[in-house]
Order: structure tokens, then sequence, then C-alpha cells
């Protein structure tokens, strides 16, 4: 595409257009799930754009939480969730047995809805994570726990109060250091699944714009029920209806001229 033909489409949307030759960071190819018998994901192809936000929506029980515990293998943990198919990461497919779980959830860090602290120090939530995988000397464990926390936009909240427990956050920040110790590891990829739905409007708005911010480093799936949030935050959005991905495609397309009925009637809340 040329740069006067990029600069048209950026015009138009407001966000810097895909370059639809760039390799997607992750690639989901006929991904199907099972929890034992009953089957939650269906023949599931999808491109995950790299450093882009990419929404994933749909009415409650569609599967969009399953694709995100399939993303970082959390299903792993699980007897009798099974998923067949490929998920590459680069070309590496982390659904394979071979690829150890653990290597995959530090590539994939995941933020669930609930902000989720360890019940210890601001301090012990960030470095905990960091220790299980690196070594470090003192001073670069604590530029790390500084870069993470500046990056989730807290530090200037919580540098005075390092020690003391993270229980002790409002919830907005919380959510916050649970970002902060997701990037600690330095995933490629950050999933977060409703990660605003019991947050206040103000601290959702935090999170949005942290998002925004993130997304020149990581590549960000967002899992949400808030179709404001969704046309806010993301560059791609992917629909799903009973385990199926219905459609995907650019947001600004997707939110002005869905090509499917039915994305158009839950996009304007007529279901769901
Ligand atoms: N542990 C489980 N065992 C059996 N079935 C499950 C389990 N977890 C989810 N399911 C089923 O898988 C399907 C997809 O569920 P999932 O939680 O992925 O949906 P969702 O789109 O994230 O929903 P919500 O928006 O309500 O969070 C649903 O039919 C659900 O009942």
């Amino acid at each position: 595409m040329s740069a006067t033909e990029m600069g048209k489409m950026v015009l138009a949307t407001g966000r810097p257009a895909l370059d639809l030759d760039a390799e997607p960071k992750i690639r989901i190819q006929d991904l199907n799930f099972f929890y034992g018998d009953n089957q939650a994901l269906h023949a599931i192809n999808m491109d995950v754009p790299d450093r882009r936000v990419t929404a994933m929506i749909g009415p409650s029980g569609c599967g969009k939480s399953t694709l995100l515990r399939v993303i970082n293998r959390m299903y792993d943990l699980y007897p009798g969730q099974r998923a067949v198919g490929k998920v590459l990461l680069d070309g590496e497919n982390l659904i394979d047995p071979k690829a150890k779980s653990t290597v995959v959830r530090t590539r994939v860090g995941m933020v669930f809805q609930k902000p989720t602290p360890f019940p210890m120090t601001i301090w012990d939530n960030i470095a905990y994570g960091i220790r299980l995988h690196e070594r470090m000397s003192k001073a670069d464990l604590e530029n790390r726990i500084e870069w993470c926390l500046t990056k989730s936009a807290i530090w200037g909240e919580v540098k005075d109060r390092l020690h003391t427990s993270a229980l002790g956050l409002s919830g907005g920040q919380q959510q916050r250091l649970c970002i902060a110790r997701t990037i600690a590891v330095k995933p490629e990829v950050i999933l977060l699944d409703e990660p605003t739905s019991a947050l206040d409007p103000i601290s959702t708005a935090r999170i949005e714009e942290l998002v925004d911010e993130l997304k020149s480093e990581f590549t960000i799936v967002i899992v949400t029920h808030n179709m404001q949030q969704a046309a806010r935050c993301s560059d791609q959005t992917a629909f799903f209806l009973l385990g199926k991905l219905l459609e995907y495609g650019p947001t600004s397309e997707m939110f002005v001229a869905p090509k499917d009925q039915k994305t158009q009637d839950y996009i304007t809340g007529r279901f769901g």
C-alpha cells in the first residue's frame, strides 16, 4: 500500500491502517475446543496483528474467555479440556504438547476480570513473577519494577508505599498493578478478559488509555461486553456467536458497516 493510500485510511479511521502484508503475531488455524464432550469453539480461523489491539465481542457463553484460555494454554491445568488445531505465535504452535506451558505463559500474559493481586506487598507482587523466570541483581530488579509500574501508569501512586499490602489499593489501582505484574516478565502478548467490568468510569478510562499506550510494545487482545470500549480501544474486532467466529475485521468497518445482520443486531443491542 502506498503512503498516500495509507494516509487516506488513517484519516478515514483515525487510526493507523493495518499493513495487510505484515506477518500476524498470532495465527489461529482450525481451532476446536472441548470441555469434555461439550464443544465450546468450532473451527476458529483468525490472524491477530502484531502490536495492535484486537477486541473479542459476543453474547455470554459464545466462547470468548475460552479462546483466551486456549491462547495462553490455561486449559492445560484442567483434565478433560482439549484443544485441537493450531495457535501459532510467530509460527510456533502454542498448543502443541511439546511447547512448554510455562514458557507459553511467559510469552502470553493474562489479566482477569476481577483484579487478582497476591496477598503480599506491592513490591512482592511484581518481584515474585520476575524471580520465577529470571535471575537478576537487586538494582536490575528495582529498575524492572519501576519500569513496569511506570508503564502501567501507577508508579506515582505507589512509589512511596511499595512495601505495603497490595490489598490496600483501590480496585482500579489493583487492576493496574495486575497489568504491571503481567508486563513485568516482558510478554509479547497481553490477554485482557473484561479488565474493566468491575471498575468505575474513571478507572475504566485509565485502563483504556493504558491499553492505547501499551500497544506500541505489546500485542493486545481484549474481551469486552462494552461496545463503546471495543470501538474506542481496538483496531480489529472479532464477533463470536455460539462458539463460532461470525465476523472479523477492522473495528472502524465492523462498527460502521457490519457485514452480518447478527453482528449488527449485537452491536446495536438488539440481542445478547
Ligand atoms: N469449565 C467448563 N466446563 C464446561 N463447559 C464450560 C466451562 N467453561 C465454559 N464452558 C462452556 O463453554 C461455552 C463458552 O464459555 P465462555 O466462558 O468461553 O464464554 P464467554 O463468551 O466468555 O462468556 P461470558 O461473556 O459470559 O464470560 C459456554 O457454553 C460455557 O457454558
